[in-house]
C-alpha cells in the first residue's frame, strides 16, 4: 500500500521516462502536486493534454519553486543548463535527482550548480524502449527493472533513503555505486549495445541494392532487433556517446579486438572457437532468463525482443 512521499514533485522534461514516472506518481498517489515543465511549449501542452501532471510551466525555475522533490529527464547534454536555471529557486531540504543514462557528466555539470541547502542524489533507471515523447510514456516502466543510484560521497542518508523508497514505490530494485563504476557498467551494457547497431542498420543502409527491397523484405530476422535499438532518439544516444566518452571508446576498443579474433576464426575455419565462444554466450543468455532479468517475460509487457527461447 502507497502513501503520499512527497508534498511537491517537479518533473523537469516529460518525455519517454518523464511521462512514465509522472504516470506511476499519480496512479499511486505518491505526490500531492505534480509540476510538470518542458523547453518545448509542443511537449507541455501534449502533456497537459495527457493529464501527467497537476500544473504546467514553461520555466524549469518557476517548476521547482517549493518542490521536494525535483526529478531532471532531460537528455545528458542539457543536464547542466536546467542546473543553471533552477539553481537559485530550490526549496531548503529538496531532493534534486536525474534521470541520464551517463552519471559522471550529469555529475560534473549539475553539482557546481546546487546550493548546499538541498540533496543532490543522481540515479539512472535501467528502464526504455526506442521511443520518445510525452505520449511514449507508460506506467509500470520501472517495474521489476533496476535503479542505480550514484549519491556524492556524503549524502545525506535520510534524503538517500527517501529517494530509494519512491523508486522501490514504483516497483524498482535499487542499487548504489559511484559514477565512473555506473558509466563503464553502462557502456558494454547499453551504450555499446545502442552503437552497435545504428552501425550495422547503418552499414545495411549503405549497401544500396540490399535496402532497396531485401533488407525490408527479409526483415523479420535478428535484424530486425537491430533496427528497434536504431530506432532510439538521435538526441539521447548522441549525447550518451558524449558524455560517456572515455568508457564506450575503452569498450569499442575490448570489442574490435574480440570481433577480429571471431573474424579471424571465421577465416581460418576454426570452428572449435566459433563453437565455444556461441556456446558460453548461449549460457549467459540462459542465465539473465533463469535470474528473471529477461524483459520478454509476461510482467514485463512490452516488447518482443527475442522470443525463441
Ligand atoms: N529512453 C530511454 O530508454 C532511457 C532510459 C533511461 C534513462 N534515459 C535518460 O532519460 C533522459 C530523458 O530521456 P527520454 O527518453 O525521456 O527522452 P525524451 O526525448 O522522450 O524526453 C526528453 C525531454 O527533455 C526535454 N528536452 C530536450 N532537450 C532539452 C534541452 N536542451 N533542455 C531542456 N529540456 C530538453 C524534451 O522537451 C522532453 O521533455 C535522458 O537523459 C536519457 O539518457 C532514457
Ligand atoms: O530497451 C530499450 O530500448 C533501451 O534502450 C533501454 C535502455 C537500455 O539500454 O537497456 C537504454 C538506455 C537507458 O539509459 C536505459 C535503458
Amino acid at each position: 500500500m502507497n502513501s503520499v512521499q512527497f508534498e511537491r514533485v517537479a518533473l523537469i522534461g516529460i518525455g519517454l521516462i518523464g511521462g512514465s514516472i509522472a504516470r506511476d506518481i499519480a496512479a499511486l498517489g505518491l505526490a500531492r502536486e505534480i509540476v510538470v515543465s518542458s523547453r518545448s511549449a509542443e511537449t507541455l501542452k501534449r502533456a497537459e493534454e495527457l493529464g501527467l501532471g497537476t500544473s504546467y510551466v514553461a520555466s524549469a525555475a518557476e517548476a521547482v519553486k517549493d518542490a521536494d522533490l525535483v526529478i531532471v529527464s532531460v537528455p545528458v547534454g542539457a543536464s547542466g543548463a536546467v542546473a543553471e536555471q533552477i539553481a537559485g529557486y530550490l526549496k531548503p531540504g529538496a531532493i534534486v535527482t536525474d534521470v541520464g543514462s551517463t552519471k559522471a557528466s550529469v555529475i560534473a555539470q549539475m553539482l557546481p550548480h546546487m546550493p548546499a541547502h538541498v540533496h543532490f542524489i543522481p540515479g539512472h533507471p535501467i528502464a526504455g524502449t526506442e521511443k520518445s515523447g510525452p505520449d511514449a510514456g507508460f506506467a509500470g516502466l520501472f517495474r521489476g527493472r533496476w535503479c542505480i543510484l550514484t549519491p556524492p560521497p556524503g549524502t545525506d542518508a535520510e534524503a538517500l533513503s527517501r529517494l530509494k523508497h519512491f523508486w522501490e514505490s514504483l516497483g524498482s530494485r535499487v542499487d548504489e555505486m559511484d559514477a565512473q563504476h555506473h558509466d563503464k557498467v553502462l557502456a558494454i551494457v547499453s551504450h555499446l549495445p545502442h552503437i552497435i547497431a545504428y552501425n550495422i542498420v547503418g552499414t545495411a543502409d549503405d549497401l544500396e541494392t540490399v535496402t532497396e527491397s531485401e533488407v525490408i523484405k527479409y526483415s523479420a530476422s535478428g535484424f530486425r532487433d537491430f533496427t528497434r535499438l536504431a530506432a532510439s532518439d538521435p538526441t539521447m544516444w548522441r549525447d550518451v556517446c558524449l558524455h560517456n566518452k572515455d568508457a564506450i571508446l575503452e569498450m569499442l576498443a575490448r570489442f574490435s579486438e574480440d570481433l577480429a579474433y571471431l573474424q579471424r576464426a571465421i577465416r581460418w575455419g576454426e570452428g572449435d572457437k566459433l563453437f565455444d565462444l556461441f556456446t558460453r554466450t548461449r549460457a549467459i543468455r540462459r542465465s539473465i532468463v533463469e535470474a528473471g532479468q529477461d524483459v520478454d517475460a509476461p510482467d514485463f509487457g512490452r516488447h518482443a525482443l527475442d522470443k525463441k527461447d
